[in-house]
């Protein structure tokens, strides 16, 4: 029997971890992959296999969380992190991703720029050819006249509807709303472009050329996949 998928996530979260060394500056990913990777380092820490980290949380549940396991977390400051990990919804052939589907997605962006090596952690379910293949792509939106912006994205395109949690929109770590879209054939770079200069759009889930690896845990093995 192929192991199931929490396995899975957790032995590519593990070989993450693996590259941090003790001193390093890091960025906390979002999501229930990366949540393995700070359990991981909070084990590390404890430990001794790991000292002298400084952490940056990308949502407030991975604050909470790798506060709790006696990590060293605090805000965003322009240092760079030495290395970043998180998950993502879609990872395209050239490491380019689709990532949001936990909400986080303005936060990890500010902390993953950042990020001199940003690393991805995921289970083969994560792989496509193609951007868009499976998940739509997360857009923060101001709640503040949102109708007036969702108008502007349909005439770009743009088919979604706003996301809602237990029948009620759901309100991201930034008190903002998430426009899940589906784009027919778009080039994904000029698409962030125009996305980015649509009056009321925070940031969208592209993360185009900012991962430098993955590790992608199948039922036969952690793949390493780099860009
Ligand atoms: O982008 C994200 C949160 O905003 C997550 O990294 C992404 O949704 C993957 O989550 P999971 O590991 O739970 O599948």
């Amino acid at each position: 029997m192929s192991p199931d998928l929490e396995v899975l996530k957790k032995e590519a979260a593990i070989r993450a971890v693996s590259l941090i060394e003790s001193g390093m500056h890091l960025g906390l990913g979002t999501g229930s992959t990366a949540k393995y990777a700070i359990e991981e380092l909070g084990r590390k820490v404890a430990a001794g296999e790991l000292s002298n980290l400084t952490c940056v949380a990308t949502s407030q549940a991975s604050d909470v969380l790798a506060r709790s396991l006696g990590l060293d977390v605090g805000p965003l400051t322009p240092q760079a992190f030495d290395i970043a990990i998180d998950g993502a919804d879609e990872i395209a052939p050239n490491l380019d991703l689709i990532k949001g589907l936990g909400g986080a997605l303005v936060r990890e962006k500010l902390v993953e720029v950042q990020a001199k090596r940003l690393i991805i952690i995921a289970d083969h379910t994560k792989l496509v050819q193609t951007l868009g293949q499976k998940a739509p792509l997360p857009i923060e939106v101001l709640p503040f006249g949102v109708d007036s912006t969702l108008e502007r994205l349909k005439g770009l395109g743009a088919v979604g509807e706003l996301r809602r949690q237990s029948g009620e929109l759901y309100i991201t770590d930034n008190g903002n709303l998430i426009f899940d879209a589906r784009f027919a054939g778009q080039d994904l770079a000029e698409l962030e472009r125009t996305l980015k200069g649509t009056l009321g759009v925070v940031e969208t889930g592209l993360f185009l050329n900012m991962a430098e690896r993955a590790f992608v845990a199948a039922p036969e093995g952690v793949r390493e996949v780099v860009r």
